[in-house]
């Protein structure tokens, strides 16, 4: 292929490439596992199974999504699914992968099928099948034959390899088999998902706790009146953005008095350098079955006394004192099980602080100016808590935790929000405040590490806030600025290094443009520069200088006048042929064009004057128009007339019903009465042609009786022959034993 066309191409699709922007933070939420299978197949049993794997804690309850931590980069959100359609499709929209159930002494059942139906139409999650019951099936022979048999089921259903898991049966406290699930979890915990584009441009949040927040007095009144509801959840796919009203599957749409960002309730160990988890970092929160030690709400943290009891008697000690140093008054809660912490603080005050501006109003226009009120906040909280004001730490401990959680839920905000800012806007004073403030992602964080510098033993910290070693303020901006060009290069053209694009593009456009400039003339510009520059009689050393630059430039600009001169030629010789300049393509096309113009206002340049009368001038009559008027009928093309349509009678059979298929009928719905049909005669003809049959019958059965007669006494005959062959053989055998005895009898008496 042509070098330069391909070359073209490439250009092209560089300037329409855009590049996937990656929208996870540093900590993506929790994958989703979802457990799906009909009624008693062993769901609960292997959430319970698969938890106790992975946190070494036993789950009397399986209710809602249960997060565990899994491992140093990873979360994982079980979910059971139940048995009904609705909850398979509410399932099949959120599931990363599914665990597909089957009881294996009973085959596949409906639920399975349903499943993967609905998962088809919501953008196919990874399903992995998972075979139980198995020591209800005869083992040996059997149970390889019944494996093997779903196994090609399942890889009919989905793709062939498709895994299918094996849990042989149940071990002690009723729980799967240790090996097996730990096989298990390995595949989870390896396997790679495959971005289902809706989920990764919608802001989505699976539910894992409901608080009613409703005024109890209110409720007590009537008990119809509206709910306020807060819901709970890890927030994926985009980013969510308060502003929008939120779907509630399976109960409507819902705009939400506000959105906020609270900490982590399982968050992944903080030192990576570790090669596996410690129990304590083996995190289980699942607040709708009644386990996870944290419960953090929008205006207090509970603690969960199990749980730290579980974590070990020192440790929870160790947390109660350090809450009793920071002076917190710790209250049992109503439920007895649950401890409120910051009980010391006022429930109103809480509130205010939790929905205040910096959370709750938030705008994505004002971030940038949030950025910076939350960065002063963290540094002045900081040294606040070095001094030693012991009555002020309860409420340090409490506007921290939460500046640090709106930290960083602006952090996530703003990386997407700046990157477009970047990308789009040439503004370079917003560059510089984006960059002080913010780092701009993945794809820019090296860069942004050479201007700022990142406080590594506070990891608690957003990554964009900057500490005071940064350089003067000049050199950022001469930074930014490269920076920004840089981005925008690599987005639109591409970086092509020295030959930058958008210069190879103004270039191509010069040389190879449309002529105009030659068609006008470009010497008359030439002449006035000139004129111009020789008429300055009083210009000093400088301005000869200048004098000279410009004469360059003359001689560069007459090069490329003369290069497109010779570009023109060529064109004008290949697109007319003529090898004549002054009668080209483009003069002849506007002359042309020159003369219709001329024709046009001779026409009606005089003749309208004003918008009035040209929206009354109504211009010359259609032939229609004038055909209808003077009633003058087009001549009708015979073919094209419509003719009566004749259709021939058709003649079908009567219907006959093969004797093989007749065999087979039922009785009832046998055609007894159907008469034989002799094919091809017609009903004249029928009689004499049987007569001719039977006439026929006759002679036949005459000669072939005829035949058994001539036969049967051809027989007799034959019977009678041999009957006196043989007389006469016994007659001769006589004579014979006779005349031998006598011949004996004599030579014995001599
Ligand atoms: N023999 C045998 N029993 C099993 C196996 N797996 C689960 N069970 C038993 O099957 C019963 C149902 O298990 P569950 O885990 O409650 O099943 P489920 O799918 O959660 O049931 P629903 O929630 O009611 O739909 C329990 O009594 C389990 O002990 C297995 O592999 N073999």
């Amino acid at each position: 292929m042509n070098k330069g066309f391909r070359l073209a191409q490439d250009r092209k699709s560089n300037k329409t490439f855009i590049p996937v922007v990656k929208r996870e933070t540093d900590e993506p939420p929790p994958i989703i596992v979802a457990i799906v299978g009909p009624a008693k197949v062993g769901k609960s049993t292997l959430v319970r199974s698969l938890v106790k794997h992975y946190t070494k804690q036993k789950m009397n309850r399986v209710d809602g999504p249960i997060t565990v931590v899994s491992g140093k980069y990873r979360r994982i959100t079980f979910i059971e699914c139940p048995n009904d359609l609705n909850s398979m499709i509410d399932i099949a929209k959120v599931a990363d992968l599914v665990l597909l159930m089957v009881d294996a002494s009973f085959g596949f059942e409906m639920e399975v099928f349903e499943f993967l139906n609905v998962a088809q139409v919501h953008g196919m999650c990874r399903v992995m099948g998972v075979l139980t019951h198995l020591d209800l099936v005869p083992v040996g022979d059997k149970q390889k034959k019944i494996k093997n048999k779903l196994k090609h089921r399942f890889w009919t259903e989905l793709y062939q390899g498709a895994k299918l898991f094996y849990l042989s049966r149940l071990a002690q406290e009723g729980q799967y088999m240790n090996q097996e699930i730990s096989n298990l979890c390995r595949f989870i915990s390896v396997i790679k998902f495959r971005p289902i584009m809706w989920r990764q441009n919608h802001p989505y949040l699976l539910v894992d706790r409901v608080e009613d927040l409703t005024d109890p007095e209110e409720l007590s009144k009537n008990k119809k009146t509206d709910r306020t509801v807060a819901l709970y959840g890890f927030s994926r796919g985009a980013h969510m953005n308060p502003s929008y009203s939120v779907h509630i599957a399976g109960v409507g749409d819902f705009a939400p008095s506000s959105v906020t960002h609270l900490p982590d309730p399982a968050p992944l160990p903080k030192e990576q350098k570790k090669r596996s988890l410690n129990q304590k970092e083996r995190i289980l929160y699942a607040p709708l079955s009644g386990q996870g030690g944290f419960m953090y709400d929008k205006d207090a943290v509970y603690l969960d006394v199990d749980k730290v009891e579980h974590d070990g008697e020192r440790e929870g000690e160790e947390f109660l004192a350090k809450m009793a140093d920071a002076n917190l008054q710790a209250e049992k809660n109503g439920s007895g099980e649950l401890l409120t912490l910051l009980a010391g603080i006022e429930r109103s005050e809480l509130a205010s602080d939790s929905d205040g501006e910096e959370a709750d109003d938030f705008d994505a226009n004002e971030m940038d100016g949030n950025l910076l009120e939350i960065q002063q906040e963290l540094e002045g909280s900081e040294e606040e808590n070095s001094c030693d004001d012991d009555a002020e730490d309860e409420l340090n401990f409490k506007s921290e935790m939460h500046k640090r959680a709106s930290s960083s839920f602006y952090a996530r905000q703003s990386s997407s929000v700046n990157l477009r800012a970047l990308v789009y806007d040439t503004d370079p004073t917003k560059l510089k405040e984006n960059t002080e403030k913010s780092e701009v992602g993945d794809f820019f964080v090296k860069i942004m590490e050479k201007t700022t510098e990142i406080d590594d033993k506070d990891q608690t910290r957003a990554p964009f806030v900057a500490t005071n070693a940064i350089d003067d303020e000049d050199n950022i901006l001469a930074r930014v600025e490269n920076l920004a060009a840089m981005i925008k290069d690599s987005f639109v053209t591409g970086d092509w290094g020295e030959e930058d694009a958008e210069k190879l593009l103004q270039e191509d456009d010069e040389l190879h443009g449309d002529f105009e400039d030659l068609e006008k003339g470009f010497d008359d510009e030439i002449d006035e520069e000139e004129n111009e520059v020789s008429g300055d009689e009083e210009a000093d050393d400088d301005a000869m200088e200048v004098e000279e630059s410009q004469e360059d430039e003359k001689t560069k600009k007459q090069k490329i006048w003369d290069k497109k001169q010779k570009l023109k030629e060529a064109f004008n010789q290949e697109y007319d042929d003529k090898g004549d300049p002054t009668a080209g393509f483009f003069e002849e096309s506007s002359s042309i064009f020159g003369h219709y113009l001329l024709q046009n206002l001779g026409e009606f340049g005089d003749s309208i004057n004003g918008d009035a009368q040209k929206s009354d001038w109504q211009g010359l009559k259609t032939a229609g128009e004038i055909r209808k008027e003077r009633e003058i009928k087009l001549k009708q093309r015979s073919d094209s007339l419509y003719k009566p349509v004749q259709r021939k009678k058709r003649m079908f059979h009567k219907l006959t019903v093969p004797k093989e298929l007749k065999k087979d009928l039922p009785f009832k719905t046998k055609m007894k009465n159907q008469q034989k049909q002799i094919a091809g005669v017609n009903k004249a003809t029928r009689v004499p042609v049987a007569n001719l049959f039977n006439i026929l019958g006759a002679a036949q059965n005459e000669r072939k009786e005829k035949r058994k007669a001539d036969s049967k006494a051809r027989t007799e005959k034959y019977k009678a022959l041999i009957q006196k062959q043989q007389l006469k053989r016994q007659r001769q055998n006589k004579d014979l034993k006779k005349k031998i005895y006598s011949n004996l009898q004599k030579e014995v008496s001599k």
